[in-house]
């Protein structure tokens, strides 16, 4: 699954920055969103890319000091960043609890969406910049990026980004991207691998609200792609699994 959605994203990048010169991206954590990382590093496919082009943002944070090992950043950079020419400058990670401002998760996330409005889509009057693809690990209990079944977060509806208290995975203290600001996205590719996210997966594409399942929420402006391996898809209802192949 890692490599199939490497193998994507690498010629989805291709064709954004040949149609408009520069393509953007929204990173995710978790185990999955890594795995395409390390993936896309380790393909040779990967030099068709103009890293120099290509602005990179998070779509979740674990609210930690800078460079600690669990933050989101941190992991994508080991896995990919640090592996190929990427521009430092259009790199854009969500702030560290030791950053500029501090441990206000608040702030942070407004400090975030400050940024985000640099070089948001003027012509589209949107509070964000316009992805070209926003990637979600889907957790066990359906969360996605850091909104968490049931939490607060989901009720967002003006805010681009908010403070996460309460996670109920560690750590507590997050910041997310809210639906309203993932839905902007041209395309929300969702990444579910491996047994344990099989639940989440058939329980997400069964029509349930997002409150209850948030990974039911996230759905791209002119695509939502569901990435699964045979493991997580093996609970779809009948009608979604097995996949046609055609
Ligand atoms: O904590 C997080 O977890 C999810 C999914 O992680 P996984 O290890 O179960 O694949 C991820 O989507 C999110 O970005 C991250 O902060």
């Amino acid at each position: 699954m890692a490599q199939a959605a490497a193998a994507r994203l690498i010629t989805k990048i291709v064709d954004a920055q040949a149609a408009r010169g520069t393509a953007s991206v929204v990173l995710t954590g978790g185990r999955n969103g890594n795995g395409l990382l390390a993936a896309l590093a380790a393909s040779p496919a990967r030099d068709a890319v103009d890293w120099g082009r290509l602005d990179l943002w998070w779509g979740d944070e674990r609210f930690l000091p800078a460079g600690d090992p669990d933050r989101n950043e941190v992991q994508a950079r080991e896995a990919l960043l640090e592996r190929v020419p990427v521009d430092p400058s259009r790199v854009h990670p969500m702030p560290a609890c030791d950053g500029p401002w501090g441990n206000d998760a608040e702030a942070a996330a407004e400090g975030y969406a400050a940024e985000l409005a640099t070089a948001r889509d003027v012509l589209n009057h949107g509070a964000v910049p316009r992805f070209d693809v926003l990637l979600l690990g889907v957790g066990p209990d359906t969360h996605v990026a850091s909104l968490f079944p049931e939490h607060p977060a989901l009720h967002e509806r003006e805010r681009p980004v908010v403070a996460v208290h309460g996670a109920p995975k560690p750590p507590p203290t997050r910041i997310t991207l809210t639906l309203p600001a993932i839905r902007t996205a041209r395309e929300v590719w969702l990444l579910a691998a491996g047994e344990d996210k099989a639940d989440a997966a058939r329980i997400a594409l069964s029509g349930p609200g997002e409150l209850q399942v948030p990974a039911a929420g996230a759905y791209g402006e002119s695509r939502t792609l569901w990435l699964l391996d045979r493991a997580a898809a093996s609970a779809l209802p009948p009608q979604l699994y097995p996949p046609a192949t055609a």
